[in-house]
């Protein structure tokens, strides 16, 4: 199918407190990460019935990814941001996440360090 529009639902800048991290002494703390996430969705319904069911809801997004942070207490920000692309592909209607995690504190030096990553849902009709 050809497709004529390209629409994203988007949250920049999600600042989590978190258990994340690989040393010891990271796992006795919280630190911050800053997430951006986009979402690749069709807004059209949303938009011509101005009415907030019909949309890809970013504050459920916001609080799903921050339950999720916190839940996992992950090591790696890779562990973290292929769960959570997998669970927003998973559970909205969306076709292709982008997501970045960013440990602004980790390293001293540098004002931020993380991944970004890009995930497609599969497509059940092409099987
Ligand atoms: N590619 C990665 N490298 C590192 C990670 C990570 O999650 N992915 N984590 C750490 C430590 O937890 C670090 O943040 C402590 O400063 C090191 N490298």
């Amino acid at each position: 199918m050809l497709h004529t529009q390209s629409d994203v639902v988007f949250v920049k800048g999600l600042e989590v407190k978190a258990v994340i991290g690989v040393y010891e002494w990271e796992r006795a703390i919280t630190q911050p990460l800053r997430i951006d996430i986009a979402l690749e969705t069709d807004i059209r319904k949303a938009a011509a019935s101005d009415d907030v069911v019909d949309a890809l809801n970013y504050k459920a997004v916001c609080d799903d990814v921050t339950d999720w942070c916190q839940s996992m207490q992950a090591q790696l920000i890779e562990y973290l941001a292929e769960a959570i692309a997998e669970k927003l592909l998973a559970g909205y209607p969306c076709t292709k996440v982008t997501l970045s995690i960013a440990k602004p504190t980790a390293i001293g030096a540098a004002e931020a360090v993380g991944v970004q990553i890009t995930r497609h849902a599969v497509n059940h009709d092409d099987t």
